[in-house]
């Protein structure tokens, strides 16, 4: 029987590529190409191939140089190399370098499809779960069809500036992917700096951004930079940008007019040197459509979309998220957990309406409560029923975002709690809860301080703590928890 496998192409031909992605595909592999040593970096940051191909002498570089490193790196990896230079001294040294073989051009389809068929038998000879592991040093996890969509787009902007405008559902992996197109491309040495414009208060929204001049407004006791002057020769990453108020707008698309930017309450005009990557779960057309964002900045920002799928349209990555999710979990001293066959099955069913971010909330602790060694199923879907609102939400959601998520859950789950007259109580003591716990905490369990940081009457505070069933002392040392 034939073995098919992932094949990873690099020419900087076209046709060549082409030519041969045909063949290899009518053999029943999956094929990526690539042109250069840049865009073969991204595709392999993404995922390692079971076989690479590549041309010697490529645009920006020489690729059996890079294959010397990539085969200490991975020295299960086998490359097949082929080149129009064929002197002896190029096939001496693919051999040097640790190829697999070496293939003159022109050479005949039929002697490369069998090299390929060479290449996956060696290693299918090598243990199963060797053949299995999971680079856990990749930035991004998933081998799906959707997923190779994003990493062909990813490899196509990281050595330019093109601003990239990314779209999904909350933990799809938005922010994963803007930090992964500023560490491979070249300003990965200068800063990377995120904003999240839900997360922080619609009026002081300018002054982060552009920074502010000292006295600018009340509060503003010394001059700040803004995140475009921290982010100075790097990648500004505007998280959550539909809400980002409309004046906000206003100013950010004449900075990406002008390239310049003035601070708030300062003259000061400032050059800015900064690539921008935005991200959104909010359908920004409709709300360029409803009036609540601007036209011209979206298509200011919209220049290259990326759209990431939902871990529920992508259900094949599951699997390997998961167990790259219980690996993590062991590195990072949790014990060793491996999920059986039924367990798989039972988490690719699914929904996932936090995405990657539930999943990898869910697994970490299945390290810390399931007790055998082996996950079953049972345990899966004991875990996943209890799941909460807080595995689906981000650490600093927008409070919309969060409350959407929630109802949606909901109705999937329990459509009956939708119609049932709780659902005020049910939603807002959600969010009270953990609100209460928090500010007792931070106050030392005191109740006088946590009432005023939160705004409310002592008493008040008192006569939630025990509708809640909230004991106030829990977190006190000494208090009722500890004993
Ligand atoms: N493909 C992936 N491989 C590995 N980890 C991932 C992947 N996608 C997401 N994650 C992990 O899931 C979590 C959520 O990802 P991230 O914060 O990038 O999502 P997001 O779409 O920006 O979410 P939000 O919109 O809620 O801010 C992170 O811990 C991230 O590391």
């Amino acid at each position: 029987m034939k073995n098919q496998g992932s094949i990873l192409v690099v020419d900087d031909d076209s046709a060549i590529r082409t030519v041969v992605a045909q063949a290899l595909r009518r053999e029943g592999h999956r094929v990526t190409t690539a042109s250069t040593l840049a865009e073969l970096d991204v595709q392999l940051a993404a995922s390692m191939p079971d076989v690479l191909i590549t041309d010697v002498v490529l645009p920006d570089g020489n690729g059996l140089d890079r294959v010397e490193r990539l085969v200490a790196e991975h020295p299960r990896l086998p490359v097949i190399v082929f080149s129009a230079r064929n002197t002896l001294t190029t096939a001496v040294r693919a051999t040097e370098v640790g190829a697999f073989d070496y293939l003159p051009k022109p050479f005949d389809l039929d002697v490369l499809t069998r090299a390929v068929q060479g290449a996956l038998a060696r290693n299918q000879g090598l243990p199963e779960e060797a053949a299995d592991e999971i680079d856990s040093t990749l930035p991004l996890i998933g081998r799906s069809p959707a997923m190779q969509d994003v990493y062909r787009i990813i490899a196509r902007v990281v050595s330019n500036d093109l601003t990239v405008l990314i779209s999904g559902e909350s933990g799809t992996g938005k922010e994963l992917v803007a930090r992964a197109i500023h560490d491979l491309g070249p300003r990965r040495r200068s800063p990377f700096v995120a904003l999240n414009m839900a997360a922080i208060p619609r009026e002081l929204i300018e002054a982060e951004l552009f920074g502010h001049e000292r006295g600018a407004f009340t509060g503003a006791q010394a001059r700040s930079a803004g995140r475009f002057e921290q982010a100075e020769g790097g990648t500004l990453f505007l998280d959550e940008i539909g809400d980002m108020p409309m004046e906000a707008q206003t100013r950010l698309l004449r900075v990406l007019q002008s390239g310049e930017f003035t601070t708030v309450g300062g003259a000061r005009t400032i050059r800015a040197n900064v690539r921008i990557v935005a991200a959104t779960n909010r359908d920004l057309a409709q709300l360029v459509a409803t009036g609540q964002f601007r036209e011209d900045l979206f298509y200011r920002l919209n220049v290259v979309p990326v759209s990431l799928p939902a871990l529920r349209a992508r259900r094949q990555d599951i699997a390997l998220l998961a167990r790259h999710f219980l690996d993590r979990a062991a590195e990072g001293g949790l014990p060793r957990k491996q999920l059986d066959s039924a367990a798989i099955v039972a988490l690719e069913n699914y929904d996932w309406p936090g995405n990657v971010r539930e999943l990898e909330n869910i697994m970490r602790r299945m390290a810390v409560l399931s007790r055998d060694e082996r996950i079953g199923a049972d345990e899966v879907r004991a875990m996943l029923g209890a799941a909460t609102a807080a595995d689906i939400l981000p650490g600093d959601p927008g409070i919309e975002a969060a409350v959407r998520a929630r109802l949606e859950r909901l109705a999937r789950e329990e459509p009956a709690a939708l119609d049932d007259g709780t659902l005020y109580d049910r939603i807002i003591g959600e969010v009270e809860r953990p609100l209460i716990e928090a500010l007792l905490a931070r106050h030392g369990q005191n109740q006088l301080r946590a009432a005023r940081a939160l705004g409310i009457n002592r008493n008040t505070l008192r006569k939630r703590l025990d509708t809640l069933g909230i004991d106030p002392d829990a977190g006190r040392p000494g208090g009722a928890d500890s004993g």
